[in-house]
Formats: structure tokens, sequence, C-alpha cells
């Protein structure tokens, strides 16, 4: 599988602040990767980067099969599926929930005067039903429990079919049945063959879904060590970047982890 993200020693300077340092990792396309770290250690940058919202202050990156600074960001952007929160807060509250899947087949975060074709809505009422949100279609997106807003985020964010999909810490704030449901789902959608190449942020192992294969552990804008899912998440390395003794346990493909 040709690499779908190639970021070779990505410096990000903001200010006095050097939020990502030297940085260089490669994603495949057949590869699910979840990026872990503390507060503050530049995970939301890096996913920014990967997402072409944002250009480091020096190195190099690739996304599919275009260099930042040199690819036109217009035709890159709809192949690379992003979803965060921070996004979400951008839609209208007022605006239903099919319209916000259906929109981002032009990239755009209201609907305005856009003509959709058949197959636009097609597909919007497709990931809708694979995401379990056709019986919300018509409910305004800001009268969506937590749960089902971050559903509706990441089946707007897989509408375009991408080629990379990057989802910014999509069970944070969920209770446990919320996350749980969505685990299910992603973990569903991440084991099946046809999806693509995924980066998560987050910030617990608890959230890292069955069907993750990569991880890549992040502390103070470097990377601590990155590599299989199995020999990543372990006492030892989660100890190193947190700065306190942890104990991680696996179970069927899911994690736990408490202070020693
Ligand atoms: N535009 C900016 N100017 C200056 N500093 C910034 C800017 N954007 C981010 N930072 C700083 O860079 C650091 C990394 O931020 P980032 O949001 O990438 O981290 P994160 O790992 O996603 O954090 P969290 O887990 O808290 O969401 C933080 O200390 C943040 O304050």
């Amino acid at each position: 599988m040709p690499d779908v993200l190639d970021l070779e020693d990505v410096t990000v300077v903001r200010g006095d602040n050097r939020i990502l340092n030297d940085l260089t990792w490669r994603v495949d396309g057949d590869q699910r990767w979840v990026v872990l770290g503390p507060n503050g250690a530049g995970k939301t940058t890096l996913l920014q980067i990967a997402a072409a919202m944002n250009h480091p202050s020096s190195g190099s990156v690739q996304v599919l099969d275009g260099r930042l600074g040199e690819v036109d960001l217009f035709e890159l952007r709809p192949r690379v599926g992003f979803a965060s929160s921070a996004m979400a807060r951008r839609f209208p509250a007022d605006e239903s929930v099919l319209d916000v899947v259906l929109t981002a087949a032009y990239s755009v975060t209201g609907r305005w005067n856009e003509t959709y074709e058949d197959i636009d809505l097609r597909r919007a009422q497709r990931v809708l039903a694979e995401w379990r949100l056709d019986h919300l279609s018509d409910r305004a997106f800001g009268s969506l429990s937590d749960g089902e807003q971050k559903r509706v985020q990441i089946a707007r964010s897989v509408m375009t079919d991408p080629e990379l999909l990057l989802l910014d810490e999509p069970a944070a704030s969920l209770d446990l049945g919320a996350r749980e449901e969505l685990l299910q789902l992603l973990g569903g959608y991440a084991q099946s063959p046809e999806a693509p190449a995924i980066v998560m942020v987050t910030h617990h192992v608890e959230e890292i879904p069955i069907g993750f294969t990569h991880a890549l552990l992040l502390a103070r804008g470097g990377v601590v060590t990155s590599g299989e899912l199995r020999e990543t998440i372990t006492s030892e390395n989660l100890t190193e970047v947190f700065g306190l003794p942890i104990t991680v346990t696996e179970e069927d493909g899911r994690y736990t982890a408490r202070a020693a």
C-alpha cells in the first residue's frame, strides 16, 4: 500500500512556541493509527497539518499524492475526511442533520445555494444509515445529544469517500453508553477492507477501537515512539509519555490504563 501521509522533519513554530519539533512519520493506506499524548503535546496541530489546514514552518509534508506548498488545496481537501469538535461548532445549530452531512460534498459548513446531485443525496442517506442516524436526518443538528452529534461529524467526514480520514477526539465527552456505541461503529468501519487510512487523536487508551493497527505517542511536540499498536501501547511507553507510573492492560483488542 502506498503512503497516504509522509511527514519529514516537520517543525511548527507559533510565536515563541515550538509546537512540533523535527517530526517524521509515515502512514500507509491500509493502516489505522491512534495518536496519543498529554495535553499540549501537539496532537491537534499534527492533525491540522495532515488535513492540509495548516502548513509547517519547516520540513516536508506529503498528503495523498500532493506535497503541501505545491498541491492545489481545493482539490486535495475533499479527498481527506476530517472531524473535530472545533469544526462541529461551525455547523449552524438549526441546520438539519441531512444538510450537515450533505454539505461535505462542497466542503462547506452551512447550506447556502449550492446545487447537490442525486448521487450526493443518496450518499448522505447511505452514510446516515451506516452511522445509525437515519431516524434523525430531519432533526436540527443543535438539538442532538453529544453522542449523536459526534456520529454526525464522522458520517459527514466519510460522506465524500475520503482516502484518508482524520478524527480529533471523536469520543471526548461521551458517556459510557455513547462511547461504546461509537467505538463499536468505528471499530466495524476500521476493520472494513474498503475503509480509508485512519488517524484518530485521543487522550485515552480506552477509546482505541478494535481494528486499529498502529500508534504514535507524542510528547512536547516530538515522537516518543511509534509502531504497531500492541508493541507501542505498553506500560513502559505510557509511563514515559505521561511522566508517571502507568499500568496498561489489553483484553480482546481493547485497552485500559491506570496509575501503577
Ligand atoms: N497558534 C498558536 N500560537 C501559539 N501557541 C499555540 C498555537 N496553537 C497551539 N499552540 C500551543 O501549542 C501546543 C500544542 O497544541 P495542540 O492543540 O496541538 O496540542 P494537543 O496535544 O492537541 O493538546 P490537547 O490534548 O490539550 O488538545 C499547546 O501548548 C498550545 O497552547
